[in-house]
């Protein structure tokens, strides 16, 4: 282990995970600090799912280190408590309640840190009023909070999304794909909302989209076959030349 550990949020070191012979990931190894806003890119294929999985406790790596907040060690933890340490993810599809409000997302949202007992004898309190507004803004949809989430637009549906995950207060937040189906006013919003984001903890993005990685405007880790190919910003990543071979010229 190098020296970066203690101070890092989030330490991955020579993490290899395979599956049927075949290598995931590949001795990967890159490190998050706090309230760093991070983009990952990186063809199909090239293990971005694979590392999320590692991160949430979904997948073992077969050996690597994994530390959050300095000396936790993600590896030894499942699923759940991984989220209760404060990693939060947002994949690619948005699974709000449709039939439910705006609103009524957010507090369920919030509800659910509680746990099921706290949450059955539970009163909203002006402080979780105050938090659900503040989040409600963050996410651009004050004026939407008593529409059904089923009458948003697929990007505001991402973003309430987001604002869910935002109420379990996540020190890492990982997301797949915002942007993709989104419309070109919504890609350029949600960049602007996660850099917002950022300010009071950390997040780790994951896109294709390499417009609005240009715009966040943050460091961006090319991973190919499992590992880091280049990592800088976005004009030295791009200006790579094992990057253009193995994912912007394709
Ligand atoms: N559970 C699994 N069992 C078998 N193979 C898997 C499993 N999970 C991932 N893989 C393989 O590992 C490789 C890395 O996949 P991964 O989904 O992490 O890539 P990715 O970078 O997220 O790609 P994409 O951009 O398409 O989402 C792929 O070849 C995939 O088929």
């Amino acid at each position: 282990m190098n020296d970066k550990k203690p101070t890092s949020l989030l330490y991955l070191d020579g993490v290899s995970v395979s599956f049927d012979g075949f290598k995931a990931l590949n001795s990967l190894s890159f490190v998050i600090e706090p309230g760093e806003l991070r983009a990952i890119i990186g063809p199909n294929g090239a293990g971005k799912t694979t590392m999320m999985d590692i991160i949430t406790g979904k997948t073992r790596p077969d050996s690597g280190d994994v530390f959050f907040k300095g000396d936790i060690d993600l590896t030894r933890r499942d699923e759940a408590e991984i989220a209760q340490l404060g990693i939060g993810r947002k994949f690619q599809k948005p699974t709000v309640f449709e039939s439910h409000t705006v609103w009524d997302n957010l507090e369920l949202a919030l509800n659910r840190r509680r746990g099921v007992f706290a949450a059955l004898f539970y009163r909203m309190t002006a402080e979780d009023e105050a938090r659900i507004e503040e989040i409600l803004s963050t996410v651009r949809l004050s004026n939407r909070r008593n529409d059904l989430a089923a009458s948003l637009s697929h990007g505001q549906k991402q973003w309430l999304e987001i604002g869910m995950l935002l109420a379990q207060e996540p020190e890492l937040l990982l997301v797949d794909e915002p942007v993709a189906g989104m419309t070109d006013a919504e890609t350029a919003e949600t960049a602007l909302l996660l850099k917002e984001i950022a300010r009071t903890r950390s997040v780790v993005v994951v896109e294709h989209d390499m417009g609005f990685i240009r715009e966040l405007g943050v460091k961006v880790t090319c991973l190919a076959e499992g590992s880091v190919l280049a990592e800088g910003s976005i004009d030295f990543v791009s200006a790579d030349q094992k990057v253009i071979e193995n994912y912007l010229g394709r």
